[in-house]
């Protein structure tokens, strides 16, 4: 069986809480056979290195005060994990193996790295018992007895056969990282982090599916997270950056993770074990994603220049100071940046051979495709010298570019970088199908629109899509060729493989636009948002659809922190959707919403002056294409019914659409049978409309199909489209043939309502209002 492998670093095992959630997810992502690396708990291993320090300096207290801290926080998880009677086996294990540390201590004969293995022993100890309490059937396994190096190289076909005897059981391994043991049996360790490359390793050495690094954030983004709020998650990071970054000293990937990878088509992804539901970033072979951004930050550093460095003598050097370091060369002259603590270690070890440049440095590097390196330093420089930070030392690469400075880079200036640096290249694939007649005209004006957006987004035209073809260019189609484009690589699809090419595509965000009237791409919705999509839909079926599929499709959404936008709708171009959420965002309460939202039927109801027969003002409506192929579609009211069911969800109510009452605009006896036989009978709609008409009349008014919603002071809703009779000379009898009127009042918009007005159909209007719902988008993801 294919096995896959997880690993949990400290940040995932600070508390008996984060055991529990790990062990949840192990539950949940794990089958028996799979392999579970584990770093210490916490900050365990700094605490044990702060141990290790203090005996070196003969500090007894500073010792004994540590080894009490060390001994508090294991007792802690263990009364917190354990029912009493497995606390007494693992807390007196504990106990002794702290004894022989101060034993050893003691005798002088403490060594370091068997000091440093206890934290990832615990941990691996500790999960094994909980997962056995909770039935799984677990192994915890110390790694010195998987991995051995001789002379610093891993002995691979022996570590092979060890992993694959050791590991052969119908059961969860719990494996030690950091540790392995050399040629004699002593342990020594990965360097600092480096359960990561334990766990590549591990895969490696099994013919892994695939390696999980769970830690504390949900994948790789531009800059830490943790300081700048803004920080861009990518869902695909190529191996070569993320190696970059690694041997740059972030820490969110060991330098050595991924050298166990190369060759091998073993799956990375880093993901966070406190969202386990959220889908993380996978960290692909080369070709595989697009180049990005990155800014990060360094610790403190010493700049070392060495003369004639040895081939492998940096990687000895890592090894002996348990931490990167990183190496240049910059006109011929070689560089080290050593952090500051271990320089001291590296000067001994090179005695002679090097020169301390400059010490104390902090600072940052930018990791980016080599095409933009170059400006990138020029803005990074400009942001510096305006934020008088004091730069020491730069260096350029190809990839990379770093900046040594005198002080930290605290978050503010960090952020001011990405910002600068890295949002200002934000991307958005953009997804459109239908290509009828507002499609188009949408398509049109893209070429504009796209270069307005272009100074805060990236935003590609990805794919074009009709109902049985689809082009599909994850760099971006030519938008003034999109026609020619079409033409000659429109191919059929399916949905299948749609949503395949969509889950393919490497984009910061994705947005798929429904210029469509198809309910069965509507009901694709929910695929599109798992797929990370953003919607942005002038179809009318999915805010209309059945109450708990609505309701599901939010709640999914915001879930994913993903937007839907559908304001055309309802109005075309006209701000209706905005002006309502604008009102109640700004506390404001509206109890009525009246109006005309059918430019077909207030063109009808407008036009009639009683001269012509009803029904030849239909017919005449038909041959201007303002209607649907069957006018009936119109009159029967429906889409009113719909458009007046969106507006109520947009205030909260919960409705369907059969809590609308529906009145057509034509006997219902006409509803039914081809449009021959209806036209056939059109006597039936004049005389019905006619009747009506001089009913209205005989009143001082006018008719006039309208939608209105009501919420009564009990907090009822009464909702109703149908024929009315309207005041002569009010707003909705004068409305201009063709236009959309809403009518709103609200707590404050009460006596005198806010009236919006206006051409509520038209391919122009429409498409304005689609790139008005994407430009809302670009600023919301701002
Ligand atoms: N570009 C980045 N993307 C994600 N995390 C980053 C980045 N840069 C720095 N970090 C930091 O890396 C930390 C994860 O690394 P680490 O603490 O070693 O985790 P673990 O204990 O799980 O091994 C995150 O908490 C985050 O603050
Ligand atoms: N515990 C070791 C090894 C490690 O990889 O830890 P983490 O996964 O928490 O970075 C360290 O702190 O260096």
């Amino acid at each position: 069986m294919t096995k896959a492998v997880h690993k949990f670093g400290g940040s995932s095992l600070s508390s008996a809480a984060r055991y529990q959630a790990v062990a949840n997810i192990i539950i949940g992502h794990c089958q028996s056979g799979d392999c579970i690396v584990v770093s210490a708990a916490g900050k365990t291993t700094n605490t044990l290195v702060a141990l290790w320090q203090s005996y070196q300096q003969q500090d007894e207290r500073a010792f004994s005060d540590i080894l009490l801290q060390v001994e508090n926080h294991q007792l802690q998880l263990i009364s917190e994990l354990f029912p009493a009677a497995q606390q007494t086996p693992l807390a007196s294990e504990l106990r002794d193996e702290l004894s022989s540390i101060a034993r050893q201590a003691q005798l002088r004969q403490l060594q370091e790295a068997p000091l440093l293995a206890f934290g990832e022993i615990w941990s691996a100890r500790l999960l094994a018992a909980l997962l056995n309490t909770l039935n799984i059937t677990t192994q915890d396994v110390d790694a010195r007895t998987l991995f051995t190096q001789h002379q610093g190289q891993l002995m691979h076909s022996l570590n092979r056969s060890a992993c694959h005897q050791t590991l052969a059981q119908d059961k969860i391994y719990v494996v030690t990282g950091f540790i392995a043991a050399d040629s004699e049996g002593n342990t020594v360790t990965l360097g600092r982090n480096g359960s990561d490359y334990s766990a590549t390793l591990l895969a490696s050495y099994l013919d892994a599916a695939s390696v999980s690094i769970w830690t504390d954030t949900p994948g790789v983004f531009s800059t830490d997270p943790r300081k700048v709020g803004n920080a861009i998650k990518y869902s695909k990071v190529c191996r070569a950056q993320a190696n970059l970054l690694a041997r740059l000293g972030n820490p969110v990937l060991h330098a050595k993770t991924l050298s166990p990878l190369k060759e091998t088509a073993i799956k990375l992804q880093v993901r966070s074990s406190f969202e386990p539901d959220v889908q993380g970033t996978e960290v692909v072979k080369q070709g595989y994603s697009k180049e990005k951004r990155f800014v990060t930050t360094f610790g403190e550093l010493d700049l070392l220049r060495v003369d004639t460095l040895a081939s492998g003598e940096v990687g000895a050097l890592s090894q002996l100071i348990q931490h990167g370091i990183h190496h240049f060369n910059q006109n011929g002259e070689d560089y080290l940046l050593v952090p500051s603590e271990f320089t001291h270690q590296v000067v001994l070890r090179l005695s002679g051979r090097v020169t301390i440049v400059e010490s104390h440095l902090r600072g940052f590097a930018v990791v980016a495709p080599g095409p933009d390196i170059a400006p990138l330093v020029r803005q990074a420089q400009a942001v510096l010298d305006e934020q008088a930070v004091v730069v020491r030392f730069t260096h350029s690469a190809t990839e990379y570019a770093l900046f040594l400075t005198d002080q930290a880079i605290d978050s503010d200036v960090l952020a001011i970088l990405h910002d600068k640096l890295v949002n200002k290249g934000r991307e958005l694939a953009v997804i459109i199908a239908g290509l009828g007649n507002v499609g188009e005209v949408f398509l049109n004006q893209c070429q504009q629109q796209i270069a307005r957006l272009q100074s805060q987004f990236d935003l590609k035209l990805v794919a074009l899509l009709r109902s049985q073809e689809m082009v599909f260019c994850p760099s971006g189609l030519n938008v003034t060729q999109w026609q020619q484009q079409w033409q000659s690589e429109a191919q059929s699809y399916s949905h299948t493989e749609l949503l395949d090419r969509i889950s393919e595509l490497d984009y910061e965000h994705k947005v798929v636009i429904d210029i469509t009237a198809s309910e069965a791409f509507s009901q694709l919705y929910p695929d599109f948002a798992a797929h990370d999509c953003h919607l942005i839909s002038a179809n009318k079926y999915a805010g209309t659809a059945a109450h708990d599929w609505y309701q599901a499709l939010r709640t999914q959404l915001q879930e994913r922190n993903l937007l839907w936008r559908y304001n055309t709708s309802v109005g075309a171009g006209l701000p209706v959707n905005f002006a309502l959420a604008d009102l109640q965002n700004s506390g404001d309460k509206v109890v009525r919403i009246e109006g005309v939202f059918s430019g077909t039927l207030s063109w009808l109801c407008s036009s009639f002056d009683g001269e012509r027969p009803f029904s030849e003002l239909v017919l005449a409506a038909q041959d201007m294409g303002y209607t649907e192929p069957d006018p009936r579609e119109d009159l029967s009211g429906r889409d009113m019914q719909r458009k007046l069911l969106i507006l109520a969800r947009e205030l909260g109510l919960q409705l369907e659409l059969d809590d609308i009452e529906l009145e057509a605009l034509m006997p219902a006896s006409l509803a039914q049978g081809s449009w021959e036989s209806f036209l056939a009978r059109k006597d039936e709609l004049d005389a019905f409309y006619q009747q009506r008409a001089e009913a209205a009349e005989a009143q001082g008014k006018v008719l006039r199909y309208t939608g209105a919603l009501e919420i009564d002071a009990a907090g009822k809703v009464h909702a109703k489209v149908g024929i009315a009779q309207v005041a002569q000379g009010s707003a909705i009898a004068n409305l201009t043939p063709g236009d959309n009127i809403f009518v709103i009042t609200t707590g404050w918009y009460e006596q005198n309502p806010l009236v919006i007005q206006g051409p509520g159909a038209g391919k122009e209007v429409t498409a304005a209002g689609i790139h008005s719902d994407l430009y809302w988008l670009t600023q919301q993801l701002r």
